[in-house]
């Protein structure tokens, strides 16, 4: 008789090797459903999710954290980056699903068209630091928001990992400095500093990029050609007068409580700048000349794996613009006027920048 499972009786069934079998696939099928379980658990600490959500309340927040102020900086590499789940090995880095939210220990307080931003994606590979890519502009537009409102605005950092942020404006804004200042008077400050004619006409560039019809430098930086008077209410102008501002943070910070980075330096000597500002913060030198390559297209120091990725990562296309050919002359007018502060900058800081 040929043999039939339906012929077995109840008995037989149960106590036969069915039994196993059953038992076996319940323990399968209970294994994936934990495993399901944990991975809808864990999914919401991709970062990529975590970057949504944090642009949808920055959206709800008045919408500006979303361009990068002063430059409305997509960075697109990143955010397409950041949208995909984590590569294998980069998760020690992303896995910001435990710890808490702090006010950041650290700023980058400028300047505008300094380096800010490549000081800050340099940083981010380093392990005990977590920093929010947005500028939030807290210190000067958004303060009415209140301090809980900027640190829901950060990363989530573990023990010993340092909060940090960068709006290249607050170097230029008053109040900045006594604000800072109530936060925590121990927060640490860094500006990148560059050549203020060139950061002038790197600023011109960013505003004709967006408004082509704009007058020509030449025609902005003079309040009169004829007498040679320099416009010194033109922006451009007046954030490269670095010891005027610098004036404004020493009422409310020790100088030692300020690091200053060499723009110029960022871009020729990367590790190095980047070893300065990690002694500065109390780290372990962990960023050295092997995470950087020069990319000879973009023309400027670029990452050899980003963090959270295993691929390098150069800045955007609004990083490294190429500069209008300003007059000679003009150029040679505006190192005049800034020499006299360059040098009472190079005084007070005890660093000679060589812009002259
Ligand atoms: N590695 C690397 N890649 C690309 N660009 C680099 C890099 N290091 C420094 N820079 C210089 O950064 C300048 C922009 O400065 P910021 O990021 O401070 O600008 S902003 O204030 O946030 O708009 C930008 O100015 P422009 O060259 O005038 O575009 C760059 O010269």
């Amino acid at each position: 008789m040929e043999y039939s499972p339906v012929r077995l009786s109840p008995h037989a069934f149960w106590s036969g090797p069915a039994k196993k079998k059953l038992v076996l696939l319940s323990i399968m099928f209970l294994v994936w459903v934990y495993m399901l379980y944990s991975c809808v658990g864990s999914c919401s600490t991709v970062p990529g999710l975590l970057v949504d959500s944090s642009r949808a309340r920055q959206r709800e927040a008045g919408g500006d954290l979303l361009t990068n102020e002063p430059e409305p900086e997509p960075d697109w590499d990143r955010d397409q980056r950041e949208q995909r789940a984590p590569e294998p090995g980069t998760m020690s880095s992303f896995s910001n699903g435990s710890g808490s939210k702090k006010l950041p220990q650290a700023i980058i307080i400028g300047v505008k068209k300094g380096g800010t931003r490549a000081l800050l994606e340099f940083l981010r590979v380093h392990p005990d630091i977590r920093a929010v890519g947005a500028e939030p502009h807290f210190f000067d537009r958004n303060y009415e928001n209140g301090l809980d409102w900027y640190r829901d605005l950060m990363p989530k950092t573990l023990e010993g990992q340092i909060t940090m942020e960068k709006t290249p404006s607050y170097f230029v804004t008053r109040e900045a400095p006594a604000r800072i200042s109530a936060m925590s008077r121990d927060t640490k400050l860094i500006v990148v500093v560059r050549d203020p004619v060139t950061r002038a006409i790197s600023d011109y560039t960013q505003t004709l990029s967006k408004k082509p019809d704009i007058p020509s430098f030449e025609s902005l930086t003079f309040k009169n050609r004829t007498t040679g008077l320099i416009d010194t209410s033109w922006s451009a102008i007046q954030i490269g007068i670095y010891a005027k501002h610098l004036d404004n943070w020493l009422q409310y910070f020790p100088m030692e409580q300020i690091l200053f980075v060499s723009g110029e330096r960022l871009i020729s000597d990367p590790a190095g700048e980047l070893g300065r500002v990690q002694d500065f913060l109390g780290l372990k030198r962990i960023i050295t000349d092997k995470h950087f390559y020069f990319n000879q297209t973009k023309g400027f120091p670029c990452l050899k794996k980003a963090e959270g990725s295993s691929k390098p990562h150069c800045l955007g296309k609004t990083k490294g613009r190429t500069h209008p050919n300003i007059d000679p002359e003009v150029v040679q007018r505006l190192r005049d006027f800034y020499r006299p502060f360059n040098m009472k900058f190079y005084q007070m800081t005890g660093h000679h920048f060589g812009w002259d």
